[in-house]
């Protein structure tokens, strides 16, 4: 697996040309991540075989000032044997001044999706996901681009952004990979205490309560109650926001009579914790 440390070693990875799959990470990677990389191989083996590259950068411009930046899970020799492990060809791993020079002045923001929901929580933070993703794409020119449906507003964010700019990306969504009791995984679950971490599968568990409830045809405030009873019930879980939305378009619904997506954001301790999960109510069509 070759090892890119900037901009001008990427480049010379990227140039014999062949088609290419990026996998956009911010390390401390799991098997969440991993499964990424599966999915981006597999649409390069639907494509006649090209080469896979995982970006690991933690970018600074999508972090608030009173956020994590600092305290942000890094483990990059971990990281390097999980990816080269997985068979993925390259790992991209620029510095903050590679990626950042001085002077720039252009940022790259999808608007409407960029503040609602998360976009509220997080001022800023889309803005900052948009820029680096473009950044990304430029450097890498891939043909494909594999990302998590946990971040399910971030996949909405990059879907717009590729549309709205023509990107020439196809973007590959991916389900969200779990712990055995539930807990979506993410980097930032090591940094919950043994009794968070306990408490924390309260999301999942909320969640199938909630899409069945929709499956059977209960409506909005119903569903919305029970996510707030059983997360509530958790002495340790935070309630920082519970949307149903739209699944299609993340805009706000008065009732459900389409797939919807339930959305959460609970913290536990100091890690904001998300989850997501679409529901179908009886009769209506996929979303994806
Ligand atoms: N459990 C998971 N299953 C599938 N994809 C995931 C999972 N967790 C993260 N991803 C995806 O991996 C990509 C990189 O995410 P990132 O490096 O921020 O990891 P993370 O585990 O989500 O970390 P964080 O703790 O910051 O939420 C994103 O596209 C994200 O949606
Ligand atoms: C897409 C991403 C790598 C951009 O920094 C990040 O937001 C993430 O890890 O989901
Ligand atoms: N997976 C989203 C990256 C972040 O929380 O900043």
């Amino acid at each position: 697996m070759q090892i890119c440390r900037d901009k001008g070693a990427m480049r010379d990875w990227r140039s014999p040309g062949g088609r290419v799959a990026l996998v956009p990470t911010m390390g401390a990677l799991h098997d969440g991540h991993l499964s990424l990389v599966a999915h981006a191989r597999r649409w390069l083996d639907t494509q006649g075989g090209g080469r896979v590259v995982t970006s690991i950068f933690v970018n600074p411009t999508q972090f608030g000032p009173n956020e994590d930046l600092a305290t942000y899970p890094r483990d990059e020799e971990n990281d390097i044997a999980l990816l080269e492990q997985a068979g993925c060809d390259a790992v991209f791993l620029p510095t903050v001044a590679d990626i950042y020079r001085p002077g720039a002045q252009t940022v790259v923001e999808v608007t409407d999706l960029s503040r609602m929901l998360m976009g509220r929580l997080r001022p800023g933070h889309f803005r900052g996901v948009a820029t680096v993703v473009t950044k990304l794409f430029n450097i890498v020119r891939p043909d494909a681009a594999a990302f998590g449906e946990k971040d399910y507003q971030q996949l909405a964010v990059i879907r717009q952004m590729v549309a709205d700019l023509d990107m020439p990306v196809e973007i590959l969504p991916v389900p969200t990979v779990r712990e055995a009791d539930g807990l979506a995984m993410s980097s930032r679950n090591r940094r919950l205490s043994p009794g968070e971490r306990a408490a924390a599968p309260v999301l999942n568990r909320a969640l199938d309560q909630a899409q069945r409830m929709v499956a059977e045809g209960a409506g909005l405030s119903a569903t919305r109650a029970a996510l707030r009873r059983i997360i509530g019930a958790e002495p340790l879980a935070d309630i920082r926001s519970i949307d149903i939305r739209d699944a299609a378009t993340l805009s706000r619904i008065a009732m459900i009579q389409a797939p919807v997506v339930i959305l959460l954001a609970v913290r536990f301790g100091d890690v904001l914790l998300i989850d997501q999960r679409v529901a179908h109510p009886k009769g209506a069509p996929d979303v994806r």
